[in-house]
């Protein structure tokens, strides 16, 4: 009799729950309508989801896009979240740039648990600001150029792992190996730490960052259909992220920390962990932001937050940009062919590694990856949270409204880029990039909240690449798919990115 009543009041709240969503659903739909703003058709309750769910990320971000070609914006619901999708260009400069103050913040759907709940990419407004100033100078050319050893240090084991693999006759998947890679060099610039997943397969390090790549989609969904069932899933200890993997990082994370405060080296190293070691000595946990004593001092959590933003944020771009890069060439001999030719003109005849100086100066490379991120962008959206009603080239963003850049669409169209879906670098030689609308091409974003990183990021990008090609010949191989078939749900390629590296000739 108790379990017939327990699971009648179960039943009821769910019809209840069901209910409250539907009609708040409803309750909505008239936004767009009373902005002006079209949208595509959509269902009540999911909004545009379903169509997600069928056609994929990228198919349905392109069809929308496609649908207002005359329009400035269109509305898309994220279940029952209205959300302006801008894509006139002048508007995203507006938005990213001229009007910034209207858009500093970005949507916070799932944050990290606490200590990593203050990541550049989740803090908002002033908070934001004051960590942002302390991180920036991470990536000066001066901080570059220390950092680099570790880049050239792991571009050099990468050499000998290809050199094994090409002795074997082995085809090789590049994401996985660039995955490996990137995790090693991110290690160290960031941490100072020498790890070296790419001969160790079971890297505990690697093993755990891979963990925070995979998150649970289930509480996602849920909590973007019901909000309140993502706190209480949360509760419950069902998360988002895998907690033992931020157990790990929060541990790595202190060892390090506290291994550079006691080391002789301290402050000598001008890496992340030294500037951020820097910041902490004015920092108290637990005060609120604006008692800090000014910029550049950060609490503990702040600077683990940003310690593990910089593991996460950097690991699945820079290895998808290194891993679609080389695929690309290895697709299109004639562009690698150009970028060899300038690599043996413009580096020195010997078998050292590119280094900093070294690097700067291959415009033909720079093309090759500028391209490649044009196709193949990391980031697909970019999101800005409107914190004033503004109205801008007539299209009023009332306050709270999430507006969505899309990336990818942007980089695809056929209005903007000719035949989109070839691989051509010229399309960013200097006499064509003049010629280039400034707001057309994104991959780190734009304005004061762009990629803190992107200096580091495109550094790490050219000596690996550099590495590679100068003593090798990327073919395809057997296991060689082209065109890449693109997952529904993330910017990986279904059947892999597999290629054969080859010795060259001529070294
Ligand atoms: C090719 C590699 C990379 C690409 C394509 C990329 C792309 C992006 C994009 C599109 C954004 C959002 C920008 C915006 O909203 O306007 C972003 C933000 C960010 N990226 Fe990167 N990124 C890359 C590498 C890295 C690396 C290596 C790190 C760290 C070491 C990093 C750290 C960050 C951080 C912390 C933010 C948030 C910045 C803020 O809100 O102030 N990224 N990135």
């Amino acid at each position: 009799m108790d379990l017939t009543w327990l699971l009648l009041g179960l039943a009821l709240l769910l019809v209840l729950a069901f209910l409250v969503t539907r009609y708040s659903a409803w309750s909505v739909r008239h936004v767009f309508r009373d902005l002006g703003i079209e949208t595509p058709p959509s269902s009540v309750f999911f909004g545009h989801f379903l169509e997600g769910m069928k056609y994929g990320i990228f198919d349905v971000q392109t069809h929308q896009y496609k649908m207002f070609k005359d329009k400035k914006v269109y509305g898309v619901y994220e279940f029952k979240t209205p959300m302006i999708v801008v894509r006139d260009l002048d508007l995203i400069k507006d938005v990213c740039v001229k009007h910034f103050n209207n858009f500093v913040d970005r949507r916070v759907l799932l944050n990290m648990e606490p200590p990593f709940h203050q990541t550049l990419l989740a803090i908002l407004g002033d908070h934001w600001k004051k960590v942002r100033s302390a991180v920036s100078p991470t990536f000066s050319s001066g901080r570059l150029k220390k950092m680099c050893r570790h880049i050239e240090r792991n571009a050099k084991s990468l050499q000998l792992v290809l050199d094994a693999r090409q002795e074997s006759g082995e085809e090789v998947e590049l994401k996985e190996m660039m995955s490996r890679l990137t995790m090693d060099t991110i290690a160290g610039t960031g941490f100072g730490l020498d790890i070296d997943s790419l001969r160790e397969p079971d890297n505990e390090f690697h093993t755990n960052a891979q963990a925070f790549t995979k998150p649970n989609l289930a509480v996602f969904i849920v909590t973007l259909m019901f909000p309140f069932l993502g706190k209480i899933m949360e509760s419950m200890g069902i998360k988002f992220l895998p907690q033992k993997a931020a157990d790990f990082f929060e541990k790595v994370l202190d060892n390090a920390l506290r291994e550079r405060r006691e080391s002789e080296n301290a402050g000598k190293m001008h890496d992340f962990l030294d500037l951020m070691l820097n910041a902490e000595e004015h920092g108290k946990e637990g005060e609120a932001c604006d008692k800090h004593e000014g910029v550049g001092t950060l609490t503990r959590n702040e600077i683990l937050s940003q310690a593990l933003v910089f593991l996460l944020a950097g690991y699945d771009t820079v290895s998808s940009v290194l891993s679609f890069t080389m695929f690309l060439l290895a697709v299109h001999p004639e562009h690698q062919r150009l970028v060899q030719e300038e690599l043996d003109k413009k580096l020195p005849l010997d078998d050292s590694i590119p280094d900093y100086e070294t690097v700067q100066n291959l415009p033909y490379l720079d093309q090759c990856i500028s391209e490649s991120m044009r196709m193949f962008p990391p980031g697909l959206i970019l999101d800005r949270v409107c914190n004033q009603e503004i109205t801008l080239h007539g299209v009023r963003f009332p306050k709270g409204m999430p507006v969505v850049l899309p990336i990818y669409a942007i980089h695809m169209d056929p209005d903007l880029w000719e035949n989109p879906k070839d691989f051509k670098p010229e399309r960013f030689s200097p006499e064509a990039k003049e010629s280039q609308h400034q707001y057309a091409y994104f991959p780190f974003g734009h304005g004061p909240r762009n990629c803190v990183a992107m200096r580091l990021a495109q550094l790490e990008l050219k000596i690996i690449i550099a590495t590679v090609l100068r003593r090798f010949d990327l073919t395809p191989c057997q296991k060689t798919v082209y065109p890449v078939q693109l997952s529904s749900w993330q910017l990986a390629a279904n059947d892999g990115l597999w290629v054969k590296p080859e010795r060259r000739a001529t070294k």
